[in-house]
């Protein structure tokens, strides 16, 4: 009972009233003004609600194609400034008042718009996959880089507790080195209609680049290293455009961190359609990750959204199973947090962190953004797919 009227509140106060004054202190300078690049389904839960509970952080216009789209966001969110119709993305980059940028465009249209927002000399916060290729990833960054402006691929998962958790257990030790792990997201048939943008090859659909980017970047950070190689992808190809996959499953290698041992053994699962079991059962989402170490092994269900409800379940060999959570960070860590912080809470806590010049509790760097878009890339190449389109757009030769 304890526990469900715990999910309750954090939901309660995660997704539809967050307090309004935790997190930071009395504000020396005006908060940050964000600028959001279309009316997009991701950006109240993954910005507007988390910046209601940040007093630095003002969400202060929006952009849409559709100018009355626009109004309706902002009158909706309480957004002050709209923009819209052809020229409204540009716009909004050009406000003087705009200090950052957030960009939920379709992932094919990630690489134009980072370059125009970093271009116009905003710092952005980029949804993930941060590109449709790695090229466009190395790009991005250096251009960031050259302007010296900050750019964040928005893996909010990175930012919770409960993933954290689960990396500290393995690298403790307490289980010995990993020798086998695997890592799924996949969601049953029904979310996603045929006119959603992770169907379209254009602009960068596919569940590979849509749901499978995630228990990649979770296998790259629990194993602390890069695949050494694909060693076999598959994939359910979408009927009415065979270059989208609706569900690929890989099996990859990476390097062991034991001396003199084998390769660790990794299997990813993403799945934005799966059936209903015999037909009429939906069900339940799989978003676990799960490692098999020399001395026992330990999972996480729920790694993706774990303010819902998450666990983290520890067997070690010969001793007692143990269940955890991690809903803040251990106290003396140093690090901030709510029990209802969502992971897109923390997330943002971090970015403005590393606006503000203070250090982020942690960070998804460029090597890591790119590494993620290379293995993304090579599994595609694998499944028979191939990449999706790398964008043509170039940046004026003035910048
Ligand atoms: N971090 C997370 O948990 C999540 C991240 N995402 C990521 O966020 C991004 C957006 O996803 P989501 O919010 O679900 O998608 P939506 O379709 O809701 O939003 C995409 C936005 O892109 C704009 N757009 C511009 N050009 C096009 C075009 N040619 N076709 C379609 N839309 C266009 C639309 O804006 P306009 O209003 O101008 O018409 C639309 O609002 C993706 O990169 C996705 O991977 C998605 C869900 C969860
Ligand atoms: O968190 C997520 O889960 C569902 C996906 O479709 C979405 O794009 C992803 O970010």
């Amino acid at each position: 009972m304890a526990s469900i009227i715990g999910l309750i509140k954090r939901c309660h106060s995660a997704f539809i009233s967050p307090p309004s004054t935790t997190g930071v202190g009395a504000q020396a300078e005006p908060p940050l003004r964000f600028g959001i690049l279309g009316a997009a389904a991701i950006a109240p839960p993954a910005l507007i609600t988390p910046a209601k509970s940040h007093l630095d952080v003002t969400i202060y216009a929006v952009a849409a194609r559709d100018i009355q789209r626009a109004e309706q966001f902002a009158k909706k969110y309480g957004i002050t400034k709209f923009y819209g119709g052809k020229t409204g993305y540009q716009e909004l980059l050009d406000d003087p008042q705009v200090d950052v940028i957030y960009n939920p465009l379709p992932n094919g249209l990630h690489y134009e718009w980072t370059m125009k927002a970093l271009a116009a000399g905003k710092h952005v916060l980029l949804e993930k996959p941060s590109g449709d290729t790695a090229e466009e990833t190395r790009r991005m960054f250096d251009f960031a880089e050259r302007k010296g402006l900050v750019l964040l691929e928005a893996f909010h998962y990175r930012f919770h507790p409960a993933v954290q958790r689960l990396k500290a257990i393995l690298d403790s030790g307490e289980l010995g080195a990993i020798k086998e792990i695997s890592a799924s997201l996949a969601f049953p048939k029904g979310f996603i209609g045929d006119d959603n943008i992770r169907m379209n090859f254009d602009i960068g659909g596919g569940a590979m680049m849509d749901c499978g980017c995630y228990p990649l970047s979770c296998l790259r950070y629990l194993t602390s290293s890069n695949p050494t190689e694909v060693l076999s992808a598959s994939a359910t190809r979408y009927p009415k455009d065979s270059r989208i996959d609706t569900a690929t499953t890989a099996s990859l290698l990476f390097p062991s961190a034991a001396p003199d041992s084998e390769p660790i053994k990794a299997t990813l699962r993403c799945d934005f359609s799966v059936p209903p079991r015999f037909g009429f059962i939906p069900r339940w989402p799989d978003i676990t990750a799960r490692v098999t170490c020399e001395r026992g092994t330990v999972e996480l269900f729920n790694f993706v959204m774990p303010v819902i409800y998450h666990s983290i379940t520890v067997r070690p060999e010969g001793g007692r199973v143990r269940t955890e959570k991690a809903y803040t960070f251990p106290d003396g860590s140093g690090k901030k947090g709510e029990e209802w912080w969502t992971t897109y809470r923390h997330q943002l806590e971090a970015f403005v962190d590393k606006l503000r010049g203070r250090e982020p509790q942690t960070w998804v760097d460029r090597e890591d953004s790119t590494s993620n878009m290379v293995w993304i890339e090579k599994i595609y190449e694998v499944t028979g797919l191939g990449s999706r389109p790398q964008s043509e757009f170039q940046i004026p030769e003035s910048e």
